[in-house]
């Protein structure tokens, strides 16, 4: 349903920033955990949201943000904010913070990316397009390489990192975007239907995703979802939810390692039900999900979607799948 004049509406398209440091003496004693919340607070001022609550676990600090959600493990740093939130004003506050703070002084890799905007002429300047972005970042960076994934006339998702460096231990990244969603589900996510946060994780099956994680989740005044599970070994799911039904979108990312994602991805489209979605697979050489681009690779179909859009990348030390499907309109 798209948005009438005037109508209120709300961006769920996020910007997402991960980080990865190293120190050049290779001093086992930095970690970013080490940072001062205040500090945190400071640095989210410049990208406009704050911190709504928090939860950790040995290898983990992540925080539930007015827009989005922040995760912090010794060297790699997520934020990811929606809204019209300026996230990349803090790039540059970040490297300097992480260098004062716990001595890591010099970026392994960086990872910036979204899905293009519903509505891009909302968005603070700098995020009006992906080009100011790369302009942004290019300033900070002289090792980088930016993408477009997808069609640029309708719906693609944007990428800029480095082409230098690297991340050997072994990691990956799963994300799921979502719009055009069921709205009987999308009420769950509305104070109507649940009271608080715990029991829209309940209710909408988003506890049985990944059975056995620690959740911290937050359900906003009237509508609207977000939360962050945290499993042992540094592994996080997040999921954010826009109910609106003009403008509903829902994300769910994780660093679960799969050797394939098929079930997973099952579970998460049961829970939603959404018109249209698209699929990114990070993962480098050392993962267990090293293998997943060729499973992917021959999944034209999912359960009632027609895939319309399959891409594969090699990086220098990840390969990524880019995928996109919708329901057949009938
Ligand atoms: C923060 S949440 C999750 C956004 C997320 N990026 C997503 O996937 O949609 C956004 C939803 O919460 C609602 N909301 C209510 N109060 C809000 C607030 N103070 N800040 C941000 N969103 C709020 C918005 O209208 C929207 O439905």
């Amino acid at each position: 349903m798209a948005a009438a004049a005037g109508q209120h509406f709300f961006e769920g398209t996020e910007k997402l920033l991960e980080v990865w440091f190293t120190s050049s003496t290779n001093d086992p004693t930095c970690d970013l955990r080490t940072i001062d919340r205040k500090d945190w607070e400071k640095l989210l001022k410049l990208v406009k949201c704050e911190i709504i609550s928090s939860l950790k676990d040995e290898s983990m600090d992540s925080y539930v943000l007015s827009e989005s959600s922040m995760f912090v493990t010794k060297n790699r740093f997520i934020l990811k904010t929606c809204g019209t939130t300026t996230l990349l004003f803090a790039v540059k506050g970040l490297i300097q913070l992480v260098k004062r703070e716990c001595g890591f002084d010099n970026v392994a890799d960086i990872f910036y990316s979204r899905k293009n905007f519903a509505r891009p002429e909302l968005q603070h300047f700098l995020h009006q397009s992906f080009d100011k972005e790369v302009d942004h970042l290019d300033q900070m960076f002289t090792n980088s390489a930016a993408y477009v994934l997808g069609r640029m006339n309708k719906d693609c998702w944007y990428l800029y990192t480095l082409d230098s460096g690297g991340v050997e231990q072994p990691d990956q990244t799963f994300e799921l975007l979502m719009w055009e969603l069921c709205p009987n589900k999308m009420k769950i996510f509305t104070k109507e239907i649940c009271a608080d946060g715990k029991e829209a994780t309940q209710k909408s099956g988003i506890c049985d995703i990944i059975p056995g994680i620690k959740i911290d989740d937050f359900l906003f005044e009237p509508c609207g979802y977000s939360m962050n599970g945290l499993l042992p070994g540094g592994y996080y799911i997040t999921i954010h939810v826009t109910p609106e039904p003009h403008c509903s979108y829902v994300s769910f990312e994780s660093n679960v390692p799969q050797e394939s994602y098929q079930n997973l991805i099952k579970k998460v489209l049961q829970v939603f039900n959404p018109g249209k979605f698209l699929m990114t697979v990070f993962a480098n050489q050392a993962s267990i999900a090293r293998d997943t681009h060729k499973h992917l690779e021959r999944v034209d179909t999912i359960e009632g979607y027609q895939r319309h859009d399959h891409q594969f990348c090699s990086f220098k030390s990840y390969n990524l799948t880019y995928t996109q499907y919708s329901r057949p309109v009938i």
